[in-house]
């Protein structure tokens, strides 16, 4: 047999075709059907969706997307973008999908065997693992597998916030920002929430997240008083991880919280959650309630520190030439 043929599959969780209503819609059905993303019975849940979340939330919630449209959603730009440089650095293919919406991933991997590679990476980029997202991406690729007759050989990078590589991107990152811009009262790391029920059944997702801003912390040398976590995007009414987010911006301003640099570990790409939800919505929450200054330090996106980090996490997951 001729030597190993690999590709790269880079996958982020997905976004709408377009800001509108019916784009949206489409887009959160799949989403939100998904019982990794949504853990409620399923009957429940059926009618929950299409009778209170679907006929409503897509108006609002395309009205948001709007505000951060490019040409594109940004996190696809971003992740397409990512793909393209990572593989000029590995001299690897790369190609990215979405977990839910376009491009889909189903479609790829098939394109990927038609092409003869047999081995693929792949390398959701939740720099934390939870179920609900990198969970979610390894039961696509369960599933296409499921009943083929040649397999590929196959690595999954689970996740990588200990990876020293990529500790060392994001507080270069946060260091270069402060450098050109100052520093603040209170530098915090903000990551999407999930439900606490799903951390009470398990999913370590939570600890990830605070090991992973003591990581960075730690070598930014920050003191204690200087830094905080969060948990932002609550969605329905249960409790989530705390502490939320916007409730802290709040309660930090009416204590005399002047400046507040905010910076999300969780996301490899600025996308309607960093953009718009951090950056516009609880930028405003926290001048609204007393702060002076409020700066949002963005994502890693394709800077060069993040694809060499990336690059790393991929090279130690190649298989070794025979
Ligand atoms: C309802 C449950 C949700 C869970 C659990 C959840 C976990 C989770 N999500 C991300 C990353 C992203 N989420 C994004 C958008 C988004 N997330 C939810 C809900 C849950 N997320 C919704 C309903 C939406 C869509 C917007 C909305 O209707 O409010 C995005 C942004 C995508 C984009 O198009 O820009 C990202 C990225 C993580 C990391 C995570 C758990 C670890
Ligand atoms: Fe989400
Ligand atoms: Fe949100």
């Amino acid at each position: 047999m001729s030597a190993s043929k690999t590709a790269v599959v880079v996958v982020n969780l997905g976004t709408p075709d377009a800001p509108t209503a019916p784009a949206v819609r489409a887009y959160l059905k799949e989403f939100l059907s998904d019982p990794r993303v949504v853990e409620a019975p399923r009957w429940l849940w059926f009618f929950v969706l299409r009778l209170v979340v679907l006929p409503f939330r897509p108006r609002r919630v395309a009205r948001l997307y709007a505000s951060v449209w490019n040409e594109d959603s940004p996190i696809r730009e971003i992740t397409e973008r990512q793909a393209r440089e990572l593989e000029t650095r590995l001299g690897v293919t790369v190609r990215y999908a979405m977990r839910y919406g376009r491009p889909a991933m189903r479609p790829l991997l098939d394109e990927l065997a038609g092409e003869g590679y047999d081995h693929l990476v792949i390398l959701p980029l939740y720099p934390q693992y939870s179920g609900s997202t990198t969970g979610a991406v390894a039961d696509v690729v369960a599933n296409w597998m499921h009943g083929r007759r040649e397999l590929p050989g196959l690595s999954l990078i689970r996740d990588y916030w200990e990876h020293p590589a990529w500790v060392e991107a994001m507080a270069d990152s946060i260091r270069a920002f402060r450098e050109q811009h100052g520093g603040a009262d209170k530098l915090v790391f903000s990551f999407h929430g999930i439900p606490k029920e799903y951390e009470d059944k398990g999913d370590r997702y939570g600890e990830r997240c605070r090991r992973s801003a003591h990581l960075i912390a730690e070598r930014l040398a920050l003191a204690d008083d200087e830094w905080a976590i969060t948990f932002q995007s609550r969605f329905g009414p249960k409790e989530w991880l705390q502490p939320y987010t916007d409730k802290s911006l709040e309660a930090w301003a009416g204590q005399g919280v002047r400046s507040v640099q905010l910076v999300c570990p969780g996301f490899s790409a600025d996308c309607l959650e960093t953009l718009e939800e951090i950056d516009a919505e609880n930028r405003e929450i926290f001048l609204g309630a007393g702060g002076e200054r409020f700066q949002y330090i963005p994502a890693l996106n394709a800077d060069q520190g993040h694809i060499e980090a990336l690059a790393r996490i991929v090279e130690e997951n190649l298989p070794k030439p025979s």
